[in-house]
């Protein structure tokens, strides 16, 4: 494990770990038992599709504690990600009415809207001619469309700063993101400090737009209602409405029922959070990985001009024809294979006493039991040539084309998750990365810029004031853009770039 661990920079995530273990222990299997003991439960990663599914998918086995702890200090208690049993089918079915892909066309011109300004905003970087983190501009963009979609408001970070972004954002460096280097990290005073009064500011800016929202919702007339876009939080209040009892229904008449509030908050938190660096991290690798590969690009862009017309009309196309989306065939290719190499996620489970899995190619039968971080590692999964061939480190979008794609294993390629726990947004998610590509490929080149990090050292971003981050390793296996835990996997040092007009 040390020899692993040193040749790896001590930001690395991770997820890409096991697919190293397996290969200097030559395993025969795509699964395999740690002991950490005492740093850690003991581990059983899982990298097999088929075993996958058993917990997944068969079993919809708990989720591992690490994760009611992480959301914990995100959201509060009683996150949707963490939520087990009853609780969780109750808050499930109340917010998926506003996930649905069908309710999310309709909302789809204002993500429009605000891919439009990251689009001014990357003009901008082309003039100036300088270097820029990708990920700090796609953050500022996925955040406000949450806050379009989800609760109707423009936080604006955008062109601006928002005090509850902003703390949001100090909230997740907080955490433990060094793995095991600094176990002490969640007692220094000032981060309990600083924790305390970021979760007061998120949750007091939160609860105060459903606070408001709740009473106009009441005032409006039942024409209207129909007629305006709907945030995916109105669809929540419609849908909790209808499940309450009467007696909930009688506490709620004076105002916003107490336990829908603050299970909302918990929730909105929580779709900030999951919603918008796994998109951002999409977004990146997505560009990263079409500058290496020009013929794709020039695929995609044929497509979009086949498809959408000129680069000028695009946005309008987009709002007035939502569903044209489902066309871009290859453009769903290009973020399929992205989610592929760059899985942003993973789902950390645990097991139960009795819970045997199977190896399916020898029958044998898995012990699990709790405590055990019973981890289904997404990264490794797709990475593996075992499922994916000996190309499996190769961005390559056509292995998702329909006469390709019916020959993969149908639960190879998870990173949304799959089965009751899949996620949530990944509609969202789709949606947002097609306009985003749709509305950017024609217009830029992006070029990493991961030698000229010297020239953000000081734009003021979390990445900078740690210059620590840039010591020592700084790539794995020749690639810089490797991924580093900070809340998900996300690009080294923010994926430095510069842009080009076409
Ligand atoms: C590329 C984008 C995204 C990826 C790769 C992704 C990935 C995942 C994965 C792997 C899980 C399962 C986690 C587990 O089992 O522990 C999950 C769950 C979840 N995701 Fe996403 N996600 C993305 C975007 C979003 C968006 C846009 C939202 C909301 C706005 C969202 C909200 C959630 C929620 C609430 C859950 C928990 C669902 C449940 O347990 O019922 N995600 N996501």
């Amino acid at each position: 494990m040390g020899d692993i661990l040193e040749d790896l920079p001590s930001r690395a995530h991770p997820h890409v770990v096991p697919l190293r273990i397996q290969k200097k222990y030559n395993l025969q299997t795509s699964y395999f038992y740690l002991d950490l003991w005492p740093f850690s439960d003991p581990i059983m990663y899982v990298f097999d599709p088929d075993i996958a599914k058993q917990v997944a998918q068969d079993n919809n086995t708990p989720k591992h504690n690490s994760l009611h702890e992480f959301m914990y200090h995100l959201s509060g208690p009683g996150s949707l990600v963490a939520l087990e049993g009853a609780q969780w089918k109750k808050w499930r079915s109340i917010f998926n009415p506003g996930f649905q892909a069908s309710h999310l066309m309709t909302l789809t011109s204002l993500i429009v809207d605000e891919a439009i300004v990251f689009v001014e905003k990357l003009g901008e970087h082309a003039e100036k001619g300088e270097v820029f983190r990708l990920e700090e501009d796609a953050t500022r963009l996925t955040v406000d469309i949450i806050g379009k979609v989800a609760l109707e408001v423009d936080l604006g970070t955008q062109r601006g700063e928002h005090e509850m972004v902003t703390a949001f954002r100090e909230q997740v460096h907080l955490l433990p993101n060094e793995g095991m280097s600094d176990p002490l990290k969640m007692y220094y005073p000032s981060g309990i400090y600083r924790r305390w009064r970021n979760m007061r500011i998120m949750k007091g800016y939160i609860g105060n737009v459903l606070e408001e929202r709740f009473a106009r919702q009441d005032q409006r007339p039942n024409s209207e209602k129909k007629q305006r876009k709907r945030a995916i939080v109105d669809l929540a209040i419609e849908a909790y409405r209808e499940q309450s009892t009467e007696i909930e229904q009688t506490k709620a008449s004076t105002g916003l029922n107490q336990e829908f509030k603050q299970a909302a908050i918990t929730q909105m938190l929580t779709f900030v959070f999951a919603g918008h660096d796994t998109t951002s991290t999409t977004i990146c690798y997505a560009a990263y990985e079409l500058q290496k590969q020009p013929e794709c690009l020039a695929r995609l862009r044929k497509e979009h001009h086949d498809i959408l017309g000129s680069v000028e009309d695009t946005p309008q196309v987009i709002r007035d024809q939502p569903h044209i989306l489902n066309k871009l065939e290859y453009t769903m290719c290009v973020i399929r294979e992205t989610l592929r190499l760059w899985a942003p996620a993973s789902t950390p489970r645990t097991g139960y006493p009795g819970l045997m899995l199977r190896d399916p190619k020898t029958g044998e039968s898995l012990p699990t039991g709790n405590p055990l971080l019973l981890w289904i590692v997404h990264y490794a999964q797709h990475r593996s040539p075992e499922i994916w061939g000996d190309n499996a480190e190769t961005f390559d979008p056509s292995r998702f084309l329909p006469e390709n794609a019916a020959k993969l294993h149908e639960n190879a390629w998870r990173p949304f998750e799959k089965g009751p726990r899949n996620c949530i947004g990944q509609d969202l998610s789709l949606i947002e990365a097609r306009v985003v590509l749709a509305l950017v490929a024609r217009r830029f080149e992006f070029r990493a810029a991961y030698d000229s990090l010297d020239e953000v050292k000081n734009d003021g971003s979390f990445y900078a004031k740690n210059e620590g981050w840039r010591k020592g390793k700084q790539d794995i296996d020749g690639e810089q853009a490797y991924p580093i835990l900070l809340g998900t996997a996300k690009p080294r040092e923010g994926m430095p770039v510069r842009v080009k007009k076409v």
